[in-house]
């Protein structure tokens, strides 16, 4: 079985000077012991301490040291990078681009939706907006509007640069610009829990050889031992983070769940539910693997996959968010307990595969938007 799953690549868009290259940083920083794969259209942008002893790697592409890889790219090259970047050798998790001045973000999104690579697959794009300079950068830029539309994650950056009734007002008239539902998570200097984009992995598990530079981190991040420093202890555990406040919710059912609630379940999920990640067993006939899903705000993404040898066929899911009510989430997912799957009809997963990503040649012909193929509802049946 080929155990190696496509990379999810994340889109960070924003206008100039929001915050992208801050938030960038902030992830390649906070990332535990996951591989980060970087695209950036300006080597100077990045500022990570590490390019101080970062390595070229050749071809545009430099070592940022523990486990990042960074290439320079303009719009044309980004397939062949993306190739590169997820190179088995690389053993990268995560691919972050940062879409100013490469392209329209929605033609990133396109072209990553339509990339013919079976290693990648598109994980969502977030949109870093700055608070101070709001109605500035919209009133310069409307096609600010449209990307907001489209975005699946809002991070409102630069807050300590505006007053609380400012925030208030901004993220009232964001609530009106994004999609329904669409998180906006606050910052300053792009400080977001890097868990909201992607796992981040103990340092053990990806650790081969210690480098100089991964005892320095880890010298610097005695946390991370754990993978993450977010309280994730199980249950409903609050974050420790000084800059925000996120919890997490855990869920594990041994009984398979109905993909018709679950979808329903999923259509309704607070705004302040930033990330789901995990995996769903369904049990309905012809439909028995093991279904990974991954949400980035509102973007949402199953997956089948096989399960592995003798793994117990459960459900296993990590919520995490800001203000949500994780004893009325535990008890909504409970309510999506199926207890006779083997009756389900092959339709009620419909929904689900309406959220499976499908073939390339598939997604090339379809040319869609992504917000058509991101459905609000679920397919009523
Ligand atoms: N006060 C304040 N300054 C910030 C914050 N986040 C970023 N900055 C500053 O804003 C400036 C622009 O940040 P960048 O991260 O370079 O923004 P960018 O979106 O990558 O910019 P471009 O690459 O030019 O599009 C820098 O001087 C940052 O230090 C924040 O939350 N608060």
């Amino acid at each position: 079985m080929n155990s190696r799953q496509p990379i999810p690549v994340v889109v960070l868009a924003g206008f100039l000077g929001s915050g992208k290259t801050t938030v960038l940083n902030h992830l390649l920083g906070n990332r535990g012991g996951t591989r980060i794969g970087v695209v950036v259209n300006d080597f100077g942008a990045i500022e990570i301490d590490a390019m101080s002893v970062a390595g070229q790697v050749g071809d545009s592409m430099v070592s940022l040291g523990g486990g990042c890889l960074c290439c320079a790219v303009d719009g044309s090259e980004l397939d062949a990078y993306l190739e590169k970047l997820a190179a088995p050798a690389h053993r990268i998790d995560v691919i972050v681009i940062e879409a100013s001045g490469l392209a329209e973000p929605q033609e990133m999104v396109r072209m990553l939706m339509a990339s013919e690579n079976p290693d990648i697959r598109y994980g969502g794009m977030v949109q870093v907006v700055d608070a101070a300079e709001f109605d500035e950068t919209r009133a310069r830029h409307p096609e600010t509007d449209r990307h907001l539309a489209v975005a699946d994650l809002v991070v409102l950056n630069k807050t300590d640069r505006v007053d609380s009734a400012e925030r208030a007002r901004i993220e009232a008239r964001l609530a009106e610009l994004c999609g329904p539902g669409t998180p906006v998570v606050g910052a300053e200097h792009g400080r977001i829990d890097p868990e909201l984009l992607f796992d981040r992995r103990p340092w053990t598990e990806t650790r081969g050889q210690l480098s100089f530079e991964d005892l320095l981190a880890q010298d610097q991040e005695p946390e991370h031992d754990h993978g993450h420093d977010c309280g994730h202890d199980g249950g409903h555990g609050r974050c420790s983070h000084a800059h925000a406040a996120y919890e997490s919710t855990e869920f594990v059912s041994e009984q398979a769940l109905s993909p018709r609630r679950f979808i329903d379940f999923l259509d309704r999920r607070p705004a302040g539910l930033y990330r789901i990640k995990g995996f769903v067993y369904f049990g309905v006939p012809g439909h028995e693997e093991r279904y990974e899903v991954h949400a980035v705000g509102r973007f949402l993404r199953f997956a089948p996959q096989p399960w592995g040898r003798g793994e117990a066929r459960l459900t296993q899911l990590v919520l995490i968010g800001s203000g949500t009510d994780g004893a009325g989430l535990l008890a909504e997912l409970e309510a999506c307990r199926e207890p006779a799957p083997r009756e389900a009809r092959p339709e009620s997963m419909w929904g689900v595969l309406r959220y499976v990503a499908r073939p390339a040649a598939d997604r090339a012909r379809a040319e869609v938007e992504p917000a058509e193929v991101e459905p609000a509802e679920a397919e009523p049946f």
